[in-house]
């Protein structure tokens, strides 16, 4: 069945304009028919008010938490999330229970993935077993079985010559390396930024061992020309040592939070641990910096750092409960409303972070909209402002630092393939 949107407005991606057009795919075959005024016959026609139709986001870093941890969230209502906020692409990290460190967890995931019929899930594998550290997994076998990464996400390898092997064997893979930067030698079991863990009588976590681990990694990267992928970059080292090794030509690419733009420490005013996350929320200067970093092109990506936890676990206080922020439902219209709308950041910018590029860094479908593409398709209304109300979330966690702040740019419809995945006010997975 032929579809045509009608009354959307689209983003020329170079200019950065947006202009009225239609929009018509095929249901079947999953692709964009026609771009433009006059697209002909169509089976079904959807009539929008001004509404934008963008490329489906794409996310190359959120916890499912599936299998092992699903009272946090499972892969149901992750994705049901993700489709709800635009998402038709994420990458799911291994962090799981058991950790993604076999063949056979990676085909679950995605099988599992597929039957919810929701955004398309893409799994990352473990770098080492179980994620100890220490003895690599099989990347050959994991690729095949669909893993598009590696990552020991949630606490990096901290040994140097077992990461300079595993680049080694990913390059031969063909596979990214995707890192989560923590020396933990000199995090330790720091919790928050060393200044908000003064006021709140908690123990600081120095923000030096993210950039002291990208520094040695960027070094390994080079020698072995992978593809190093540098994940939740936070602080204005970091962003200056990630600028340095692109202008030196090493493969290395980066992503950016929505809270590491937007928050910093100076917000934790008390003992709320819906601020906890790893990287801790940093300083004035290096929000500026990742700003610069994404505005640049340093910082390559978006990603929400998607991490659900229950109520029970992050009513623990800083101190104890876990880290992590949700992120998914909220990061186009907090982003949209925050950077876009002041004019900070230009709006083909933010929608290339969330498309496109990540499409191009995890080799995923999607990220454009022209005739023959696939046709995933996000079509967000720029007009809604709405009040952000974390009990009213797809995921399962409610752990968001945004609860109440206002914003626009809400998806009301979501199309995985030409097939509606999200409509705005469904009735939320269990
Ligand atoms: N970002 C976080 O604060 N938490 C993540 C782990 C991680 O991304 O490092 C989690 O799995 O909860
Ligand atoms: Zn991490
Ligand atoms: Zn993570």
């Amino acid at each position: 069945m032929k579809v045509r949107l009608e009354g959307g407005r689209l983003l020329d991606p170079t200019k950065g304009e947006l202009f009225e057009a239609n929009v018509a795919y095929d249901d079947v075959t999953g692709l964009i028919v026609a771009v433009g005024d006059d697209l002909g016959e169509a089976d079904r026609v959807v009539t929008l008010h001004g509404e934008l139709i963008l490329p489906g986001f794409v996310d190359l870093h959120v916890h499912l938490r599936d299998p092992g941890f699903t009272a946090k969230e499972t892969l149901a209502t992750g994705l049901q999330a993700a489709a709800a906020g635009g998402f038709t692409q994420v990458a799911c990290m291994p962090n799981t229970n058991p950790p993604t460190d076999q063949p056979a967890i990676v085909r679950d995931i995605i099988q599992r993935g597929r039957d919810a019929k929701k955004a398309d899930v893409h799994p990352i594998a473990c770098i080492t077993i179980g994620q100890a550290g220490d003895e690599l997994t099989d990347f050959e076998a994991l690729k095949a079985a669909g893993a598009v990464a590696l990552s020991d996400d949630g606490k990096g390898v901290q040994h140097g010559a077992r990461m300079l092997e595993a680049m080694e064997r990913a390059k031969a893979a063909h596979l990214p390396v995707v890192i989560h930067s923590e020396d933990e030698t000199l995090s330790l079991d720091g919790v928050i930024h060393p200044d908000a863990a003064k006021r709140i009588g908690v123990k600081g976590l120095l923000p030096e061992s993210e950039a002291a681990m990208i520094a040695r990694d960027i070094l390994l990267a080079e020698r072995t020309g992978v593809h190093l992928h540098v994940c939740h970059v936070s602080t204005e080292q970091s962003v200056a040592l990630i600028r340095w090794a692109k202008a030196r030509g090493v493969r290395i690419t980066a992503e950016v939070t929505p809270h590491h733009l937007l928050l910093t420490e100076s917000i934790i005013t008390h003992d709320d641990a819906v601020f906890k996350v790893n990287p801790p929320l940093q300083g004035e200067r290096d929000r500026h910096a990742c700003l610069e970093g994404f505005l640049d092109g340093t910082l390559d990506i978006i990603a929400t750092d998607h991490a659900p936890h229950t109520a029970e676990e992050k009513s623990r206080g800083i101190a104890k409960a876990p880290f992590g922020m949700v992120g998914i439902e909220t990061v186009f219209p907090l982003l949209y409303t925050y950077l876009v709308a002041p004019g900070v950041v230009p709006l083909n910018r933010l929608v290339d972070a969330m498309t496109r590029r990540p499409t191009e860094l995890f080799g995923l479908p999607g990220g454009i909209i022209r005739p023959g593409a696939t046709a995933d398709l996000a079509i967000v209304s720029t007009d809604e402002e709405r009040r952000i109300d974390p009990e009213r979330f797809y995921s399962k966690g409610r752990n968001t630092p945004f609860a109440n702040w206002h914003a626009a740019g809400w998806t009301v419809r979501t199309i995985l393939r030409g097939k509606q995945i999200f409509e705005q006010g469904e009735e939320r997975f269990e």
